[in-house]
């Protein structure tokens, strides 16, 4: 067995044991689980590495996992016994979950930001299977992707357009630059998932590729393509598109198919650290990958 297949058996046994949950519920938590142990993970916490990050490390990850799984079942129960209120309604009732789910969060990791944006997707998008699944519809990830961009139609008009504060990185980076950031992501429904990662993630499946390797390459893809708030605060405009331009030439070269790919993306996490460029919602990304490939 792999270090990453051995090290998420591991976890999985530590971690998502309480198979009370729902099976969405648990699958959210192996998302999590699976990303940050793949590695390497240019910039981010992986097995190798905390990446350019000083204030946390892999077991941070694995606390602020532990605390925050616990919530994934009540994101669900609420969208089935919320299914029949209108999208605004049911986003303004959902919040006060994540908002609390953020603080199991920075309780467990002692106030630092691991997961926001990740509570952030899967809250929305349990919420939306628990809300399918109450009306009778199909759970596949078209109408997943779909319910989740109903809920937030709007919101980043109302939250981000009509705003004026700038209290959060994100209302911050779309005043500079007119980024969504995680809002935009989620009322496309996911666009960059469905266009871009989940597309690689299953291609490379179909060939025969380990997970680990299909799940390298489609980061690659979202690195190359997702406009990542993270990279912004941290790096600046300069920051997205080196790390953007960087990948792209490893795609050039084959990615994860050429021999060297993985010395490769090390190198790549090397200029990433020295930069102190970290793409947090690629990470989120590459979660949200794996769980919708799993409908
Ligand atoms: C709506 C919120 C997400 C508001 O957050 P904010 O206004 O800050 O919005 P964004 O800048 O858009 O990003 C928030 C997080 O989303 C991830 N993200 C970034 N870009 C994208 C993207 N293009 N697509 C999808 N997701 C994206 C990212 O989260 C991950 O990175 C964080 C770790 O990064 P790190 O660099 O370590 O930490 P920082 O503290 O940011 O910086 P440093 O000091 O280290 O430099 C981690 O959170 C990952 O998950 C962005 O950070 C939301 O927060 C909100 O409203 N919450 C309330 C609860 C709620 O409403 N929930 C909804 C229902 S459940
Ligand atoms: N593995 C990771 N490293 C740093 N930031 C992250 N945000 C979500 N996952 C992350």
């Amino acid at each position: 067995m792999s270090d990453y297949s051995q090290q998420i058996a591991q976890l999985e046994l530590d971690l998502n044991s309480d198979n009370n949950q729902c099976i969405p519920a648990q699958l959210a938590t192996k998302a999590l689980i699976k990303e940050v142990c793949l590695s390497p993970k240019p910039g981010l916490v992986d097995m190798n590495n905390s990446g350019a990050h000083l204030d946390m490390d892999f077991q941070t990850f694995v606390q602020s996992i532990k605390a925050i799984s616990i919530w994934f079942e009540r994101f669900y129960q609420y969208g089935k016994t919320s299914a029949l209120q209108d999208n605004q309604q049911f986003l303004a009732g959902i919040r006060p979950i994540g908002i609390e789910c953020e603080q199991a969060m920075y309780q467990a990791t002692n106030q630092v930001n691991t997961h926001k944006g990740g509570i952030f997707a899967f809250g929305l998008l349990l919420g939306a299977i628990g809300r399918l699944e109450q009306l009778g519809l199909t759970i596949n990830t078209q109408n997943i992707c779909d319910e989740v961009s109903a809920i937030c139609q709007g919101i980043v008009t109302n939250e981000l357009k009509q705003n004026n504060t700038t209290s959060s990185i994100g209302e911050k980076l779309f005043k500079l630059h007119n980024l969504p950031g995680a809002r935009g992501e989620a009322e496309s429904g996911y666009i960059t998932v469905r266009t871009i990662s989940l597309p690689i993630y299953q291609t490379m499946k179909h060939n025969g590729y380990d997970e680990e390797t299909c799940l390298l390459q489609a980061m690659l893809h979202l690195l190359a393509y997702n406009q990542d708030t993270n990279l912004v605060s941290r790096g600046g405009l300069e920051g997205l598109t080196f790390a953007q331009q960087e990948a792209r030439k490893i795609i050039k070269q084959g990615g994860m198919t050429h021999a060297n790919g993985l010395e490769l993306l090390n190198q790549l996490d090397e200029e990433f650290i020295k930069r102190n460029l970290s793409p947090g919602g690629t990470a989120d990304l590459i979660a949200i990958t794996w769980f919708l490939s799993q409908f």
